[in-house]
């Protein structure tokens, strides 16, 4: 296990790369000598210039490109937090594993390999209103499967979740690091009524007030509001900075997964680009919070990884023009 204690894993979190700017440097350059105005790709050139610095060649490459989903069961379903019974977590595992879901069918147009990762889905975290959702070892567990599912020869990657009544603990995280308590942060998830938003908020507010001893430390706070889904976003997240792998951020609840991140490290996210923002109620402001922009606005709620997969396409066309287009001087096209 590569990380033994909270120590361990706020030392690793504290030393990251910072990226080439040889490379980044160089894909500016080829952009500026193409056949087109000046900057007129907008954020497509910058896509590719980011790419480079993350996988640190001059030329960057989408030969390999993964999804990860992590599936994790919530103790805090009890208190009646998800419009689904916790039972449609293992259900939709099945369901990737047979290809019926929209994560299969979003990888597989992506040419995106898929695997899919349950975290001891026969024992529930604990429910983070009475106890902490897991201890030191659970998390360490969770943050290590996730750093340890992450190879060194990807080139682009997405993380998803499935987990009955994880954007509660997402909300719950997204709280504790930035402030301004439940309501600001708590959307209705897989669609609970007004009853069920109600129940969600008081529940987060509970477990903010019963766990205030691990509200400065981003890393216990992960550790007793979160999910083992979250926690394996996390480490992988990690481990992709560590190897040189830029990663596609999904929707509200791996924003808030990978949020700890941001606030051990100032540039801790840097490697990491908003695919969406997704329909969920905080998830703007939680960007916002960790200064992302997001590429796509579609009003997507789904998880799984969807939204992150779906940019896949959108990185591939930026990264198609910039090493299939031709200079100027190539072309025989005048310059301004
Ligand atoms: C059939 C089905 C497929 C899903 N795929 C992702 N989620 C999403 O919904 C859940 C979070 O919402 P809440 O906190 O309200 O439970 C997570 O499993 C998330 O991945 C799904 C939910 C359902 C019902
Ligand atoms: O944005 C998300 O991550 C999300 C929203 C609703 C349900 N599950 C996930």
């Amino acid at each position: 296990m590569p990380f033994n204690s909270f120590e361990d894993l706020r030392a690793a979190c504290q030393n990251l790369p910072a990226g080439s700017d040889g490379a980044a440097q160089a894909v500016a350059h080829r952009q500026d000598i193409l056949t087109k105005p000046q900057g007129s790709l907008g954020r497509l050139e910058t896509i590719v210039a980011w790419l480079a610095r993350w996988q640190g060649r001059d030329m960057p490459k989408l030969d390999k490109v993964k999804v990860i989903v992590f599936a994790g069961s919530h103790g805090i379903t009890a208190q009646g937090v998800s419009a689904y019974p916790s039972e449609v977590t293992v259900q939709m595992v099945a369901n990737f594993a047979a290809g019926g879901a929209a994560i299969n069918q979003l990888a597989r147009i992506a040419n995106a390999e898929l695997d899919v990762i349950p975290l001891e889905l026969d024992r529930q975290t604990g429910d983070f209103t009475q106890e902490p959702a897991m201890n030191e070892a659970e998390f360490l567990a969770a943050v290590s499967t996730g750093y340890e599912s992450v190879g060194k020869d990807i080139d682009l990657i997405c993380f998803g979740e499935m987990g009955i009544g994880n954007t509660t603990p997402a909300a719950a995280i997204a709280a504790g690091l930035f402030g301004g308590g439940a309501e600001r942060w708590t959307g209705r998830g897989t669609g609970v009524d007004d009853a069920g938003l109600k129940r969600k908020i008081a529940a987060i507010d509970k477990g903010l007030a019963r766990h205030t001893a691990q509200a400065a430390d981003p890393l216990k706070l992960a550790a007793a509001l979160g999910g083992r889904e979250l926690a394996a976003i996390f480490g992988a997240t990690l481990a992709a900075r560590h190897l040189g792998v830029p990663v596609l951020l999904d929707g509200f609840v791996c924003s808030a997964a990978v949020a700890p991140l941001a606030r051990l490290h100032p540039q801790g996210l840097a490697h990491v680009l908003a695919a969406h923002v997704s329909a969920e109620a905080g998830h703007r402001n939680l960007l916002e919070a960790m200064e992302l922009s997001p590429l796509l606005d579609l009003g997507m709620r789904l998880g799984e990884g969807s939204g992150a997969c779906l940019a896949i396409n959108l990185v591939r066309s930026a990264l198609e023009c910039h090493t299939g287009m031709a200079s100027f001087a190539e072309a025989g096209v005048s310059e301004k």
